[in-house]
């Protein structure tokens, strides 16, 4: 079980924290919500980096943080493995190394074999973090916050920095490794499309408030999804053809080209920001994976 109910209010800011979590081990959550909204702030008070002014933590019936009883155990203390965005590997030690430092002394070390063999490390085990790739960076970070098992597994969007594909790659491995250790898992994102293809239930924060606690189609098909399609883009160029204006639009990593109304046409310049709403809703669907 999870409880956590806490309050705090940063000097000088106007946004005043207030997380109430009722939850359950060994799921997958993910943490929404508009930039500035809490998230970090909800995953660093989790972990110890905040002391929230009120409130309590209690993780698996063990508290660890209670103000009114002066408890507040050390990030060091609380079971917590972490990712975040910029991967945090010695870069002084090999990929092995990496790991078996995070192996807890008297742990088995069967664990770290069955990691390397999730994650797919055994060909980069020798190397040092500066030779690898982001994606191979994020998966020996992956592997070595699961390699203590901690009670809570916290992911600051940890796939944000890599390319399309190596996000989806790194996804399924993160899929696998919560069916193969059940961790309890928190993570931010601001992907969608990871949201429905990992998490369990969806913590929506606004303001430093917990708005939700759904399933990813129970909150995104009652916020975004309007029965139409609409995009954001960055207009990448504008070409005036006689009385043609045609723009290059970048949608995600697709370049797509499309006819405009004159007025329109006249205004735009590339690097602006534009939404493309389309009001048929009839489009045409192939599979291609
Ligand atoms: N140490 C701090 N001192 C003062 N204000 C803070 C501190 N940490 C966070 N805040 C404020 O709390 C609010 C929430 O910040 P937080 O970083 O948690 O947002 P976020 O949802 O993670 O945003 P993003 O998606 O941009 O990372 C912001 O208004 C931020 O300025």
């Amino acid at each position: 079980m999870i409880s956590i109910d806490v309050q705090h209010k940063f000097p000088n800011s106007n946004t005043s924290i207030n997380f109430k979590i009722e939850g359950e081990l060994q799921r997958f959550y993910g943490v929404y919500g508009h930039s500035g909204a809490g998230k970090s702030t909800l995953l660093n008070i989790i972990c110890g980096f905040i002391t929230p002014q009120k409130g309590k933590i209690i993780i698996n019936d063990e508290i660890w943080f209670d103000a009114t009883k002066n408890i507040n155990l050390p990030p060091q203390k609380r079971s917590i493995g972490m990712v975040f965005q910029d991967y945090a590997l010695f870069p002084n030690m090999s990929v092995k190394e990496n790991l078996e430092y995070a192996l807890p002394k008297k742990k088995d070390k069967a664990v770290l074999q069955d990691l390397v063999e999730l994650m797919e490390l055994k060909s980069i085990l020798n190397q040092f973090p500066l030779t690898l790739s982001g994606g191979q960076k994020q998966r020996v970070a992956l592997a070595r916050s699961v390699v203590q098992q901690p009670k809570l597994l916290l992911l600051d969007e940890p796939l944000a920095a890599l390319d399309q594909e190596m996000r989806l790659r790194l996804q399924d491995y993160l899929q696998q490794l919560h069916q193969q250790y059940r961790l309890t898992t928190f993570l931010i994102s601001h992907d969608i499309a990871e949201m429905y293809k990992l998490c369990q239930q969806i913590i929506a924060i606004d303001s430093g408030k917990v708005t939700a606690i759904k399933s990813p189609s129970e909150f995104f098909q009652g916020q975004k999804l309007h029965g139409k399609f609409q995009f954001t883009a960055k207009v990448l160029d504008v070409i005036h053809q006689d009385i043609m204006h045609v723009v290059s639009l970048l949608i995600g990593e697709e370049i797509v080209r499309v006819v405009v109304d004159p007025e329109l046409g006249h205004t735009l310049k590339s690097h602006d920001t534009v939404v493309v709403t389309t009001k048929a809703f009839q489009p045409i669907i192939h599979k291609i994976g």
